[in-house]
């Protein structure tokens, strides 16, 4: 299974329009891949969160629109990273806009969409994003052929219980989009290779290159083996990693190594 990770610069000196056209170019180039990976909010920067409000799509707008006709285009499994979406408002609510949402959308190689996963844990304490979006409720995996996705975004890969959750839901590989900065890109790749190890899984964590919000971004994208092996890692800059990976290595390892087997705790029928 062949997957392609674009880590894209996100500057302030390119417009969103022009930025998502060039993404959709870059993925109908990836024609032969079987997924491709867009990192977190790359339409406005995770951290542009002045942009959040005037960008909000909703979930079937001129984000969806695109990203279904490159991936059908190409014929690739598409995670098109995440958008801010703008929810349709509660029926009980008085009139006004719904709230907005930090949403992955994966689309199948028709160009359906197979699956949107609002962010649960949101970044920023009491400010930016933590504040100005909802947090997602519901875990969220998708069936490719060969393995099965978890879905997560950049902060929640501080949250193991989320990425058990997966597990426990049937995911092989977790799918990892994300705006995370320099700053911190330690915490980044040691996180990646433990979420892999302490679940067994593959990690394809994504995120963006450049500066917005005057947050320089950390790059390094990462794809991570069920062993924890680093197999691929891009730089700093704008960069596409292309990976080879073996779904039945998921298995395998967890048969080889069965300390998933040894949970005690979290478990709706204790073992012991
Ligand atoms: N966009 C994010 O979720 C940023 C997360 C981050 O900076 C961190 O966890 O550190």
């Amino acid at each position: 299974m062949r997957a392609s990770l674009l880590q894209i610069g996100v500057d302030e000196g390119e417009s969103v329009d022009s930025r998502r056209r060039r993404v959709a170019s870059l993925v109908r180039e990836q024609a032969g891949a079987d997924l491709v990976v867009l990192p977190e909010l790359w339409t406005t920067g995770a951290f542009a969160y002045e942009s959040f409000t005037a960008e909000a799509e909703p979930l079937d707008g001129p984000t969806h629109e695109a990203m279904a006709e490159a991936a059908a285009d190409a014929g690739v499994w598409l995670h098109a990273g995440s958008i801010p979406e703008r929810a349709a408002p509660d029926s009980g609510s008085a009139a006004g806009e719904g709230p907005l949402y930090n949403t992955s959308l994966v689309f199948s190689p028709s160009g359906d969409l197979a699956a949107a996963y609002r962010k649960i844990h949101r970044f920023g304490f009491d400010k930016g994003e933590a504040v100005l979006m909802g947090a997602g409720a519901d875990l969220v995996t998708v069936r490719l052929p060969g393995t099965t996705l978890g879905m997560a975004t950049c902060y929640d890969l501080r949250f193991p219980e989320l990425f058990r959750g997966l597990v426990d839901a049937g995911a092989e590989t977790f799918v990892v989009p994300a705006g995370w900065p320099e700053r911190r890109r330690a915490h980044w790749t040691l996180l990646a290779r433990a979420r892999a190890v302490e679940n067994q899984a593959y990690v394809l964590a994504c995120g963006t290159a450049g500066t917005h919000a005057g947050v320089p971004q950390a790059g390094h994208s990462i794809v991570v083996d069920p062993w924890g092996e680093v197999l691929a890692e891009a730089g700093s800059g704008e960069e596409i990693l292309t990976v080879d990976l073996d779904p039945a290595k998921v298995a395998a390892t967890r048969e080889q190594f069965p300390a998933l087997k040894d949970r005690l705790l979290g478990l709706e029928t204790p073992r012991r």
